[in-house]
C-alpha cells in the first residue's frame, strides 16, 4: 500500500487502521508460534541435519496429506516473522531453515523455550482473558484469574499434577537460560558457603549454582507439594516451607522470579525474611533478586514491550508487577537494605544484588 500522500488525513488513518489490525491479530502469531512448538518443526528441521522441504517436513511430521498446504501457510507467517529461513533445496524447491528464535525449540537442548511457549499460551494462562470486562466492573480486590476461574492460580495449579508440572516445566525452560547469565556473573557467587534459592520451583537454577559452585551449600526452598518428593545431594537439599513465614538462614537469598508474582505489601514481607535469613553474616550476606527491571528512559521500543506485557501477566494472574528502577529503590529501601547494584542480565531481565 502507497501511502505516499504524505500527512494526509487519509493516510494518517490507514496508518492507524493497520496499527490496530496488527495488534487485534497479533494473538495469530503467538497461536501460529505454539503450533510450531507442538508439532516439533524446530526438532523435524534440526534432526534432519539440513534444510527440508515443504514436503519432507509434512512427512517427518506425519501430517494427513490435506494438512500439508495448512502446514505451508503457517509456516509463511512464522517465516515472515523471523522463526524459519527459506532457501533453495536440491531440486531447486523451497527448504526451510532454522532461525536463532527456532533453534530455542529444539527439544534435549539446554536452551529449549518449547515448554514456555506451551505454557504461556496453554488455555489455563489465555482463557482469563475473556473475563477483563467483568474484572473491571466487580467490586472485589481479586486477579483476572481468579474472577474468571473462582480460584486463585496457585490452588487451581495445587489441585491438579498435570497443571503443576505444566507451570513448573515452563519454570524450568525460562530458568534453564540462566545458565548464560551465572557465567557472566559468576562473580556475584564467588565466596558464597551457603545459598537459598527462596520459591525455587523444581530447583533448576539451583542447580546450574550447584554445578558452577560445588562447594557452596545450596537450598531450593518451596511450597512442600512442589518440593516434597525431590531429593539432593550433600550440598543441594530441597526444603518445604512458606517463605511469608520463614526462611532457611544462608549467606545468599536467591530469589529470582518470585517477587513480580506480589504486590508491594507481600514482596516487603519476603524481602524481610530473606533479610532476616542472612542476618547471622552482618553486612556479607546479601539478596540476589532476579526479574525485571524497567527502564522507563529506554529507547528500546520491543524491549519495554515485552517488559509491560510481562506486567500485565503478572497483573492479571497474581496481582502482582515488574517493576521500574525507582520502584525497585523504593521497595528494597523499604524492606530495611542499604543499597544495591542493578546489573542487566538475558536480555530483557535483571539481577539486582541487595545488601543489608
Ligand atoms: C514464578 S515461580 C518461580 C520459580 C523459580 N524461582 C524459577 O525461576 O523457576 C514461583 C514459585 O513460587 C512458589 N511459591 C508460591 N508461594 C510460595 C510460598 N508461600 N512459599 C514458598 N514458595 C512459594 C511456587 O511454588 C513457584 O515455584
Amino acid at each position: 500500500m502507497d501511502f505516499s500522500a504524505n500527512g494526509s488525513e487519509e493516510t494518517e488513518l490507514y496508518h492507524a487502521q493497520i496499527h490496530l489490525y496488527k495488534h487485534v491479530y497479533n494473538f495469530v502469531s503467538a497461536m501460529a508460534l505454539k503450533s510450531a512448538a507442538e508439532l516439533g518443526i524446530a526438532d523435524a528441521i534440526h534432526n534432519h541435519g539440513k534444510p527440508m522441504t515443504l514436503t519432507e517436513l509434512a512427512s517427518s511430521l506425519k501430517l494427513h496429506p490435506s494438512k500439508v498446504n495448512i502446514l505451508y501457510r503457517f509456516l509463511s507467517l512464522l517465516t515472515h516473522n523471523g522463526f524459519f529461513v527459506k532457501s533453495k533445496g536440491e531440486e531447486e524447491e523451497i527448504a526451510y531453515a532454522l532461525t536463532p528464535s527456532s533453534k530455542l525449540l529444539i527439544s534435549g537442548k539446554s536452551t529449549c523455550l518449547s515448554a514456555l511457549v506451551t505454557g504461556a499460551l496453554h488455555p489455563n494462562s489465555i482463557d482469563m482473558w475473556s473475563s477483563t470486562e467483568k474484572w473491571f466492573n466487580e467490586d472485589k480486590e481479586q486477579t483476572l484469574f481468579e474472577c474468571a476461574k473462582g480460584e486463585n492460580y496457585w490452588d487451581f495449579l495445587n489441585k491438579d499434577s498435570d497443571r503443576l508440572s505444566m507451570f513448573q516445566d515452563a519454570m524450568t525452560a525460562d530458568s534453564r537460560m540462566f545458565k548464560l547469565a551465572l557465567k557472566e556473573n559468576k562473580h556475584v557467587f564467588e565466596g558464597l558457603e551457603s545459598l537459598v534459592d527462596v520459591a525455587g520451583g523444581t530447583g533448576t537454577v539451583t542447580k546450574l549454582i550447584h554445578e558452577a559452585f560445588p562447594n557452596i551449600k545450596c537450598t531450593v526452598f518451596d511450597q512442600p507439594q512442589v518440593v516434597g518428593n525431590l531429593t539432593g545431594n550433600e550440598n543441594l537439599n530441597f526444603v518445604g516451607g512458606d517463605m511469608f513465614k520463614s526462611i532457611p538462614p544462608a549467606d545468599a537469598v536467591l530469589l529470582k522470579w518470585v517477587l513480580h508474582d506480589w504486590n508491594d505489601e507481600l514482596s516487603l514481607k519476603i524481602l524481610k525474611n530473606s533479610k532476616e535469613a542472612i542476618s547471622h553474616k552482618g553486612k556479607d550476606g546479601k539478596v540476589i533478586i532476579i526479574d525485571i527491571s524497567i527502564d522507563e528512559t529506554s529507547d528500546d521500543h520491543r524491549l519495554t514491550e515485552l517488559q509491560l506485557e510481562y506486567d500485565l501477566v503478572m497483573l492479571t494472574m497474581f496481582l502482582g508487577k515488574e517493576r521500574t528502577k525507582t520502584e525497585w529503590d523504593k521497595l528494597i529501601h523499604d524492606a530495611g537494605f542499604s543499597s544495591y547494584k542493578i546489573i542487566p542480565i538475558s536480555g530483557f531481565k535483571s539481577l539486582i544484588e541487595v545488601y543489608p
